[in-house]
């Protein structure tokens, strides 16, 4: 991964935003269809439907219909090639791969130092993966298309075929261009509490999605997400560049849910 600027990392970490340029032979196409056709009554054979009362018994995510206008499918890594098509899959795998050289990059840039990266993240006790498909209902009468939060994770990887994305930046919300044939970078919570007292500090940046007004056409976005997984403590880095843990996640996620005004995952 390479940035446009010499001062690219240091304002990424900063902000914890950015754009990234896909890949020229990577194709979004799949993905999209799938965030257009998730929702739509079952048909049999066709695995981009039928999601909404699908159930998905192996995974501990699944589907959501929240209060704003977003509707989401949230699947484990390890179960997207059981739930979706065969091109999805390849694309999200792409993706996940894509993520994992952007996560690794930007810790280096935080300061972590080479070598320690895997241990960083939890060493064998693994992190967890998962895609998120979004789609934004236009005819829904909500105040935002999806509310501010941070993401949890180190890091989340995404596609939009529409405006709407927004950062507090500078304490302002700002709307994010989305250039045709890229994929916006966001930091979270993890990243946050693993780099705080490092060099170069990651941000977990506040976004948000603005509501479709009337008329409008609905929105599509799908995402990789990055994180520790549940059972996992989250670690920090003190300013002697011990590295330390900080609380478990679990019980991190509980209380920033609690904080935010949602509800934490029921399977979790
Ligand atoms: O759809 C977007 O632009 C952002 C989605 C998002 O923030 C999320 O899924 O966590
Ligand atoms: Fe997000």
């Amino acid at each position: 991964m390479e940035f446009d600027r010499p001062d690219g990392a240091a304002e990424a970490l900063r902000a914890g935003a950015f754009l990234l340029r896909m890949p020229d032979d990577l194709d979004p196409a799949p993905g999209l269809d799938l965030c257009r056709r998730f929702y739509l009554p079952p048909v049999p054979g066709d695995r981009y439907r039928g999601h909404r009362e699908h159930g998905h018994p192996a995974s501990k995510l699944g589907y959501e219909d929240r209060p704003d206008q977003v509707e989401q499918l949230q699947i484990e890594a390890h179960l997207w090639q059981r739930y979706f098509p065969e091109e999805v899959t390849s694309l999200l795998e792409r993706m996940e791969e894509i993520t994992g050289t952007a996560l690794h990059a930007l810790l280096s840039a935080a300061g972590v130092p080479a070598g320690d990266a895997d241990e960083a993240l939890g060493g064998h006790h693994g992190g967890l993966c998962y895609t998120t498909v979004n789609h934004y209902r236009g005819d829904l009468d909500r105040r935002v298309g999806i509310v501010e939060h941070t993401d949890s994770g180190y890091i989340t990887l995404f596609h939009a075929d529409q405006p709407g994305f927004e950062v507090l930046d500078n304490g302002r919300w700002t709307p994010i261009e989305l250039p045709e044939r890229h994929f916006v970078v966001n930091l979270g919570d993890a990243f946050d509490v693993l780099t705080r007292h490092l060099p170069h500090p990651g941000t977990a940046v506040l976004h948000r999605v603005a509501a479709a007004g009337p008329g409008q056409p609905d929105r599509s976005s799908f995402t990789i997400y990055m994180g520790p997984s549940y059972g996992m403590v989250l670690r920090q880095y003190t300013s002697d560049g011990e590295l330390v843990d900080y609380q478990s996640f679990r019980d991190f996620s509980v209380a920033k849910a609690a904080r935010m005004g949602y509800q934490f995952h029921d399977r979790i």
